[in-house]
Order: C-alpha cells, then sequence, then structure tokens
C-alpha cells in the first residue's frame, strides 16, 4: 500500500519523513520550484529547517502522480481544505483520503472530514490529530497520536499503514470528538498564551486549561461526541501540548497579544479562525464559551487583557 503526502508545510513534511521509514512516500508541494529545491537539498528549509529528507521520500510538484497512491494525507491547512478537495475531487476519489488539519470552517462551520464527505461522500476518509510538533516528529521523537475513522476497518487498515518508528496511533471512530478537540484546543492555546504573555502567572493558565476544557466538552456533546474522546490525545493531550509550549505558532500568537506585539500574519494559525467559527456556532446553539469568546474579542482587539480577565472573573459563580 503506498503513500502520498499533499502540502508540504511543516507537518507534511514531517509525516512524509516519518511514514517514510516505512517505505516509499511521495510529498506533494504545490510550489514547482520549491518542489525541485526539496528534491535536490533534501531539506525544507522554509518550513521545516535541519531536517533531513530520507531517500526514499520523493518530492514532486506534480499531483496526477502524487495521488496515484492508495492513502494521501491532506496537510493543507483547514481554511483551504474545501478549495483543495473541489479543485481536485477527482484525484482523489477511490483513494483513502486522511486529513491532517486542525480547525473548524469559518464558513460553515465544518471540521475537516465533514468538508471531505461533501465533496466525496463515499470515499474512505479518517483524521490524524493529536499532540504532535512537527519538529519533534521529523527528529524521530517518540509521538503518540489519535487516527479517528468512522468505519472501524478502514480505521484499523490506516493504523498500520500509518504507525512508524516514531509515530504511534491509537484509533477511534469518534471522528466528531476528534475534530473539535483537534480545533478548540488551539483556540485555548491562544488565549493561555496571552495569559501568561500579560504575566497572569502559572495559576491562572491552569485556571483556563481546565475551563477551557469544559467548553471543549460541552461543544463536543452537543456535537454527538463522546465525552471519553475529549479525555484522549486529541483533545486533553493536544490541549496540554499546545498551551504548555512555545513551540505551537497559537501559543506564540497569544503570547504575542499578551505581550502587546505584533504577530507575522503568514504564519498559519489556525486557532484565530477556528475562534470566530466556533464563537458563531456556540452562539447559534445557546452554548456558554466564554473563554471562546473572549479570545475573538482580544483578537478583534474589541477587549483588553484586563478587561477580559475582569469579565471572567465577574462571571456568576456556579458549580464545578
Ligand atoms: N506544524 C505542526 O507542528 C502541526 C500542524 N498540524 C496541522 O497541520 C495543518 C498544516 O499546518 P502546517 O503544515 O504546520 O502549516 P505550514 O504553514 O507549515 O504549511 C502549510 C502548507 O500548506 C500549503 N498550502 C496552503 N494553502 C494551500 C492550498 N490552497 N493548496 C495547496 N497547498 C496549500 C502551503 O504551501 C504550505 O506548504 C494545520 O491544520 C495544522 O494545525 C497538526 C499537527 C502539528
Ligand atoms: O497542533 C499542533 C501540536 O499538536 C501544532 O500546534 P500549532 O499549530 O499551534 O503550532
Amino acid at each position: 500500500m503506498s503513500v502520498s503526502v499533499l502540502g508540504s508545510g511543516a507537518f507534511g513534511t514531517a509525516l512524509a519523513i516519518s511514514l517514510a521509514g516505512n517505505g516509499p512516500v511521495t510529498l506533494w508541494a504545490r510550489d514547482a520550484d520549491q518542489a525541485r529545491d526539496m528534491q535536490a537539498t533534501r531539506r525544507n528549509t522554509r518550513r521545516l529547517p535541519g531536517a533531513d529528507l530520507p531517500e526514499t521520500l520523493t518530492v514532486t510538484s506534480d499531483l496526477e502522480r502524487a495521488t496515484q497512491a492508495d492513502t494521501i494525507l491532506l496537510a493543507v491547512p483547514m481554511q483551504t481544505l474545501r478549495s483543495f478537495v473541489s479543485t481536485h475531487a477527482d484525484l482523489l476519489r477511490n483513494r483513502a483520503l486522511v486529513a491532517c488539519c486542525k480547525g473548524i470552517e469559518l464558513k460553515t462551520g465544518q471540521g475537516p472530514l465533514v468538508v471531505l464527505h461533501g465533496f466525496l461522500p463515499t470515499a474512505r476518509t479518517a483524521l490524524l490529530t493529536g499532540p504532535s510538533f512537527a519538529a519533534d516528529i521529523a527528529k524521530g521523537l517518540p509521538t503518540a497520536l489519535t487516527l479517528a475513522c468512522r468505519d472501524p476497518e478502514t480505521g484499523a487498515q490506516l493504523q498500520q499503514q500509518l504507525t512508524t518508528k516514531n509515530l504511534r496511533l491509537y484509533r477511534t471512530t469518534d471522528t466528531s470528538g476528534a475534530e473539535i478537540g483537534g480545533a478548540l484546543k488551539n483556540v485555548m492555546a491562544i488565549a493561555c498564551g496571552a495569559v501568561i504573555g500579560a504575566g497572569l502567572g502559572d495559576s491562572a493558565r491552569a485556571a483556563l486549561m481546565t475551563r477551557g476544557y469544559a467548553e471543549m466538552q460541552r461543544m463536543a456533546l452537543a456535537s454527538g461526541a463522546q465525552a471519553d474522546t475529549l479525555a484522549g490525545l486529541s483533545g486533553f493531550g493536544d490541549l496540554t501540548l499546545t498551551c504548555s509550549s512555545e513551540q505551537s505558532r497559537n501559543y506564540r500568537l497569544g503570547l504575542a497579544i499578551g505581550r502587546n506585539e505584533t504577530f507575522d500574519p503568514n504564519i498559519t494559525v489556525e486557532g484565530a479562525a477556528t475562534a470566530r467559527a466556533v464563537h458563531a456556532e456556540a452562539q447559534a446553539r445557546n452554548l456558554d464559551m466564554p473563554i471562546t469568546a473572549i479570545v475573538v474579542a482580544l483578537l478583534d482587539q474589541r477587549l483588553t487583557i484586563a478587561d477580559a480577565t475582569a469579565q471572567l472573573l465577574a462571571r456568576p459563580l456556579k458549580e464545578e
């Protein structure tokens, strides 16, 4: 069974490097010059500096060639997934498709698997998510991920195929829970970064992580997901990693907000659009998600950190 990774950003490149330890892998880059450069230098200097590309990894900008594989990993940002899949649906039919992005689509409120299903309703689809920094994966450091797939047989096949020397995959059929956990932890990471950036302390961060987790569960249960899924790698696991490490771009955006600094708008920060999408969903469904609402207000510069803190502390007292 052959594997291709579409999207040669940090995550796509790291996954391709790890999977290349199992056998030949094709990595697709949309930019022909970048693909040629990576194939020649065996490096992705722009997105994953310092990592060597193994010989079993081929980089190409030829999408027809890359989509010959049985299993295709889609490692493009969430907000670009729809346009990518709609443009290339014909090349993606009859393949096992594994979405590797974390987020909720701003204009529809949908997660990655729902978007895929809309264009390719008969495709075998799965989601790869969980606590994993691209740089760690590329270094061969041990990492555990969740492979969410509604069909147990396809899930078991993909779990076998995509497990590598350093990637250990756990399976679930609760795709909705995995989508929501992976998307919302980024929103909470922005909030936690802001708290630390503003000097509010580790205790405040722990409070936000815990109450943020309660928000994640609220949204998950309202969406028919299982609470257990949120307690796993795709929820609690990734929340812990992303809210506590400066390797996270979402956390770093939060730090910049907290310190009143600017942040490079070209850096992929999934939590920003996701916060807006989730906030709109929460309002439409009458779900109490105060931290998400505050993150949106901070992103829109409608609120200062001091006001945000005062607002959260002044909420009515209630049972945990
Ligand atoms: N970097 C990391 O450590 C991890 C990232 N992820 C997820 O992986 C997804 C991708 O993130 P990264 O690779 O880190 O981002 P990145 O910013 O490093 O790379 C994004 C890649 O997508 C490509 N791209 C953007 N728009 C495209 C389009 N319309 N068509 C085709 N290609 C397009 C870009 O050229 C670039 O190669 C995100 O959803 C992120 O949350 C998940 C786990 C870890
Ligand atoms: O999803 C990630 C870790 O699991 C990567 O986080 P960032 O997108 O915030 O860098």
